[in-house]
């Protein structure tokens, strides 16, 4: 019989298993890859070497990664299936929803959607990883009532999402924040996601079953959504580009002592694990600096001090890697509903990395429950 001190509410606290994919640490605030420090790989790794990193467990030679690269690239165009099922989906579905349904749409049409030994398992993750940025470039270009861009061969994995999106080559600034991002966003162990896919696959369902309620899980603001509902709080505070940096932190700082006053969770910060400070948004707060600059847009760090500060000052709740992303990805050009589904493109590499593990020594993920309803009584 469980007692209420056995139960242990969001598994908060609870340890479920080992992994071999990256180490959390919320004491010294750090974040390993493979055991490489996520800052080290965000600053001179490509994410397609990351990528490789978290399937396989090492960087890749010089051969390997030519070798991937090559495949990526001829993998990138827009399945007409899955283009074809998008197009049903109506313009003002969440494009988590998009997102959602073409990973479904690739699975069904897989010829080894139910092979899952190890080496198809990496192949369905290699070709998910190549083809998903076409989903999101195309699902907001039809959104904005744009053509859909074909891939461009000559550009690396940063480049042609970015080019795939608005049918402009970006200029090496932004794709390098763009890459930091995505590295950052890879892996980050058991968060609910991810724990999603393995619980799919402890299971013994297929690879894309478990990437598709991988999905379902992150797009809620208190995981992923939380970089879309970012921007959401940058609208509602009002962005003028003319304003001064001093005056757009006033007016944040006042809208954040409005929010705590009225008891309202503020997307972006706090974290399950973190609770000094996430490791990653040093990392993504310089690369929002360089597209402040480079778009000449100090209010933005107006808002985003202004918040921060008052947070801190209320709660000493610290940002969490979503709040530096959201407006880095806004500034960008992209719209905020596609945050989540830029989310995703990342996480591909880490959800898929924790399937692998989950099916090479798996236990079905089943736990207990105690029952709280009424006693047994007569029909
Ligand atoms: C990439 C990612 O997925 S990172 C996470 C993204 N999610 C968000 O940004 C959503 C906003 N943040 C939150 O809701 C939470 O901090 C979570 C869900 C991420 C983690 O929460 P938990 O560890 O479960 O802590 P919990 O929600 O119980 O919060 C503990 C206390 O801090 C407060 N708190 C935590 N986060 C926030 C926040 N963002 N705004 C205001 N108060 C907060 C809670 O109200 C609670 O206060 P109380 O003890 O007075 O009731
Ligand atoms: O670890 C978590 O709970 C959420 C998170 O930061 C992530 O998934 O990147």
């Amino acid at each position: 019989m469980s007692t209420t001190e056995d139960i242990k509410k969001g598994l908060a606290g609870v340890v479920v298993d080992y992994t071999a994919v990256s180490k959390v640490n919320p004491e010294t605030n750090s974040l390993l890859y493979r055991g490489y420090p996520v800052q080290d790989l965000a600053a001179s790794k490509s994410f397609e070497e990351v990528a490789l990193l978290l399937w396989t467990g090492e960087l890749p030679s010089e051969s390997e990664l030519t070798e991937f690269s090559a495949f990526e690239r001829a993998n990138r165009a827009l399945d007409p299936r899955v283009k074809a099922a998008i197009d049903l989906l109506p313009t003002d579905c969440h494009p988590m929803d998009v997102g959602r349904t073409a990973v479904s749409v690739i699975g069904a049409n897989h010829a080894e959607a139910e092979n899952s030994s190890p080496e198809a398992e990496l192949r369905k993750a290699k070709e998910l990883f190549a083809a998903f940025p076409a989903v999101v470039a195309y699902d907001q270009r039809r959104r904005r009532g744009q053509e859909l861009v074909a891939p461009r061969e000559d550009l690396d994995y940063s480049s042609n999402f970015l080019w795939m999106s608005f049918g402009e080559e970006a200029a090496p600034e932004v794709v390098d924040a763009f890459r930091v991002s995505m590295v950052l966003y890879a892996e980050h162990s058991f968060n609910a996601s991810t724990f999603t896919a393995r619980v799919i696959t402890s299971t013994l369902s297929d690879l894309h079953s478990a990437v598709t309620g991988a999905i379902g899980a992150l797009k809620g603001p208190l995981h992923g959504g939380a970089n879309e509902a970012v921007m959401h709080t940058f609208d509602e505070i009002g962005i003028d580009k003319n304003e001064s940096r001093k005056d757009a932190a006033v007016r944040a700082k006042a809208w954040m002592e409005d929010a705590l006053a009225q008891k309202k969770k503020v997307m972006g910060f706090g974290h399950r694990v973190y609770k000094h400070g996430d490791s990653r948004v040093p990392t993504m707060k310089a690369a929002l600096d360089k597209m402040i600059e480079h778009y000449g847009r100090s209010e933005m760090l107006g808002l985003y001090d202004g918040l921060e500060s008052a947070m801190d000052e209320a709660k000493a709740i610290k940002p969490n890697l979503d709040y530096p992303a959201g407006p880095t990805y806004h500034l960008m050009g992209f719209d905020t509903e596609m945050f989540t589904p830029i989310f995703i493109a990342a996480r591909i590499t880490g959800w898929t990395a924790h399937i692998f593990e989950q099916r090479a020594s798996n236990a079905l993920i089943r736990p207990l429950s105690a029952y709280n309803g009424p006693e047994q009584r007569a029909l």
